[in-house]
């Protein structure tokens, strides 16, 4: 019970949330916590419900039952756009930044900074890219050249500069959504330590993963999603990497883990 005394409230909550497309439960009364500080890996097969739940927190789709909470009140976020207004963003799997804008482009899209009084008000380009290089380097990507097109970047960077961009413009809870195409171990470490910088400024950061090793070094929380439930939700006292990358399967592993969570912890019996 210590644990929960120390720790601060989640940012982010769902209660027994269920979301459907058309008969499919993508999402069946799922109950977690995200909480700020905190890295919360989602993990789980093709299809386990991973990309709905990432849907759901930035406002693309809505849950049918249940409850999705912002600060202990109950929100359902009309449209992407509600979703950043809450706080909330989003770096998608693929469409991360806009690949033929150049990189301060993409890090500004539409709030770029300005000099100057109304009428003669113009793009302070000199700040710009500064403020965008600055940025990237502050989430380990240092000396990037701010006028590269974006489209340069490799999968792992251009997710980086997502991340950069929601820091600065002081975002609460980061969603990222892992590109489908594999990436190198170097640009797993260039997200991971966007991730952990994003963590150390006291977000909430909601990682949807393929990759249990990586979880595992990252990740403080790890939620398993199977057909849509919650298989699992663990902590790192719970699991190591080898536990986690069997879990992942599925089979009597992650059963019989699932049965002694539930013993132990009757208040999971829903999940
Ligand atoms: N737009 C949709 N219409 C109908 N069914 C859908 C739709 N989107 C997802 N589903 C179904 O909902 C379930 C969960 O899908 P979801 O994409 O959330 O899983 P996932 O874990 O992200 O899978 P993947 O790793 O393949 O993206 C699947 O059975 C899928 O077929």
């Amino acid at each position: 019970m210590s644990e929960t005394v120390d720790r601060p409230g989640p940012l982010l909550e769902l209660r027994r949330v269920s979301v459907h497309h058309g008969s499919v439960a993508a999402l069946a009364r799922v109950t977690a916590a995200f909480r700020p500080g905190e890295i919360t890996c989602v993990l789980g097969e093709n299809g386990s419900g991973k990309s709905t739940l990432v849907s759901l927190l930035s406002g693309l789709c809505r849950h049918d039952e249940g409850e999705v909470l912002l600060d202990g009140h109950p929100v359902r976020f009309r449209s992407p756009k509600a979703a950043r207004a809450a706080g909330i963003a989003t770096v998608w799997q693929d469409l991360a930044v806009a690949p033929l804008l150049s990189v301060w482009r993409n890090f500004f899209l539409g709030a770029e900074p300005t000099r100057g009084a109304w009428p003669l008000r113009r793009l302070d380009l000199a700040t710009a890219r500064e403020t965008t290089v600055r940025a990237m380097a502050q989430v380990g990507v240092p000396g990037i050249d701010p006028d590269r097109p974006a489209s340069t970047l490799r999968a792992g960077e251009r997710q980086t500069l997502a991340i950069a961009r929601a820091l600065h413009f002081g975002v609460r809870a980061l969603v990222i959504d892992e590109p489908t195409a594999p990436m190198t171990v170097q640009q797993h470490t260039l997200v991971g330590q966007a991730v952990l910088t994003a963590r150390a400024r006291g977000l909430a950061i909601v990682a949807v993963t393929n990759n249990p090793r990586y979880a595992h070094l990252v990740g403080d929380r790890f939620l398993l999603l199977a057909h849509g439930h919650v298989a699992g939700d663990l902590t790192r006292e719970d699991v190591d990497a080898d536990v986690l990358t069997r879990l992942m399967a599925g089979g009597d592993e992650l059963n019989s883990l699932t049965a002694r969570l539930r013993q132990l912890h009757p208040e999971l019996e829903d999940r």
